[in-house]
């Protein structure tokens, strides 16, 4: 079975945007100063797209346990009913692994994204992704994403591959 690896690329705005969005301060289309000069609104940072069918926005609290590396990759998952966004409640650097809407993805198609402190991601809808994977330490992300009738997750199994990620 032939070894197939992932090679990891630094989370940015632009190489990010077919997948969804960077939710980060630096990446703020606007931002401005409320509450009598006491903070500053980063504005409007991802695409929430959770209504389909009668979809409400859900907010929840994913309590993910570090991944050792290297990571064998056995599943990718979508949501085709709406998007996803994890943000890290603490400084930390998370993978991000994704590929386009459409059929189950081959592991070509794979794109691997390091995160750096301070940032977090919107999956938009249908976008595949491989399941959070936490690093170094047990990481709580707040999660959005859609609550509501209807199947919301598709799968899709590498099992019968060798797709690693190694760093
Ligand atoms: N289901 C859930 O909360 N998490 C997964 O969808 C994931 O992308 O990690
Ligand atoms: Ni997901």
């Amino acid at each position: 079975m032939e070894l197939h690896r992932l090679r990891t690329e630094a989370l940015t705005k632009e190489a990010f945007a077919p997948f969804g969005d960077v939710i980060q301060v630096a990446e703020a289309k606007s931002h401005f100063t409320i509450n009598q000069g006491w903070a500053e609104r980063y504005h409007d940072l991802a695409t929430i797209d959770v209504l389909d069918d009668g979809g409400r926005p859900i907010l929840g609290i994913v309590r993910a346990e570090p991944r050792p590396l290297p990571l064998r990759l056995r599943i990718m998952e979508r949501h085709p009913r709406g998007s996803q966004a994890f943000v890290p409640l603490q400084p930390c650097s998370f993978l991000v692994v994704v590929a386009l809407p459409g059929e189950a993805p081959a592991r070509e198609d794979f794109r691997c994204f390091r995160t750096v402190p301070g940032q977090g991601v919107n999956y938009a809808r249908g976008v595949w992704h491989h399941p959070l994977i936490a690093l170094e330490r047990s990481t709580d992300f707040l999660v959005m994403d859609r609550g509501g009738a209807g199947a919301n997750c598709d799968e899709a199994f590498y099992d019968n591959q060798q797709i690693w990620l190694e760093n």
